[in-house]
């Protein structure tokens, strides 16, 4: 527990927190790298009470459990309310637009939002690296693990580089226009099953290759040079292993490069697959490619041209 919070809590007050999907791993930076994006998002309506402990309800169809320890958002209040002196009481009213097990950062939207939702009603107290740290307990419910990589451009916006998550170093990267298509083909893949495919040793010349690339990627950013980015957007070690759950992956990427994407690959743990672009025409050739390959192998699917979210997290007051 912090005993020096300056804590203000406002219980007269409703708010809604948007809460952005994101593109975690970036293909190379395997959870180290994050994006934010424009669309979709969820929604989180908050209120603190005075009664303590958490109740959550979902306004979705997803089913998704309200026993707080289990509900990602829930793990994450618990982590943060631990840290507070005086015991309050939080609703919260989850909608989901980011499906669960979808590869767009679903877990991390309502782990991520709970927390900032929590912190503007307490009057602010936590860093935005508390909050990071408190969402990252939803995660571990979500995945098994601890992870930042959805939970810190969920937060903060734009694209994020986590270096280390013990002791937590964040890098805000800045990066040039990039338009983002995404498909979800209409299939679960769990994130925690996606780990545990993993092969948990890599071959020196593989982790020269990535590191070669991760290291591309962020000069890519940081100089806006998008040929460097698009070199860059090359995985070895993840992508082999994982694509094989992902029904056209090969196609979708062989036929948007040809398109014009500068690159891309597996969304987080996927099924989504995203494509970067610099020009919007491309972005929307590229969903056309995407969906013809679904309806061809006759799965559903969702497709959303987007940008970067420079935002993260937004607080509205409600009522
Ligand atoms: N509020 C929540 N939002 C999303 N998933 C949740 C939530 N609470 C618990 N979960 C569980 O987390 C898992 C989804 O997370 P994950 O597999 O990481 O999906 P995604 O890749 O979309 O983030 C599911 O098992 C789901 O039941
Ligand atoms: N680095 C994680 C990211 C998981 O992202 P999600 O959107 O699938 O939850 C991983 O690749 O396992």
């Amino acid at each position: 527990m912090q005993t020096n919070l300056n804590i203000q809590p406002l219980f007269d007050t409703e708010i809604e927190v948007l809460c952005p999907a994101t593109v975690a791993n970036l293909v190379c930076g395997f959870d180290i790298l994050g994006m934010a994006l424009q669309d979709p998002s969820d929604r989180i309506r908050m209120r603190l009470s005075k009664e303590p402990g958490i109740r959550i309800q979902h306004t979705d169809e997803y089913k998704l459990p309200t026993e707080p320890a289990q509900n990602v958002a829930g793990a994450a209040l618990l982590d943060l309310l631990q840290a507070i002196p005086e015991p309050v009481g939080i609703e919260i009213s989850i909608t989901k637009e980011i499906k669960p097990g979808s590869g767009l950062g679903s877990s991390a939207a309502s782990a991520a939002g709970a927390v900032v939702g929590a912190n503007y009603l307490l009057g602010k107290p936590f860093s935005d690296e508390d909050l990071v740290r408190f969402a990252m307990a939803g995660e571990k419910v979500a995945s098994g693990v601890k992870h930042a990589d959805n939970i810190t451009p969920c937060i903060l916006g734009g694209v994020t580089l986590i270096r280390s998550i013990f002791p937590l170093d964040i890098i805000g990267l800045s990066a040039p226009p990039l338009q983002v298509t995404v498909v979800h083909p209409q299939i679960e893949v769990r994130t925690s099953d996606a780990r545990q495919i993993l092969r948990k040793e890599v071959l020196l010349k593989d982790a020269i290759r990535q590191w070669g690339n991760i290291a591309g990627l962020v000069a890519g950013f940081l100089k806006e040079d998008y040929e460097l980015i698009g070199r860059s957007l090359e995985d070895v070690i993840i992508e082999p292993v994982r694509s094989i759950l992902i029904p056209g992956f090969d196609e979708v990427k062989q036929r948007s490069k040809a398109a014009g994407a500068l690159g891309g690959g597996i969304s987080g743990s996927g099924p989504s697959i995203f494509m970067l672009s610099k020009e919007a025409a491309t972005a929307n050739s590229i969903a056309e490619i995407m969906k013809q390959v679904y309806t061809q192998l006759g799965i559903e699917s969702k497709v959303y041209v987007t940008s970067i979210n420079s935002k993260g997290c937004e607080v509205r007051i409600t009522g």
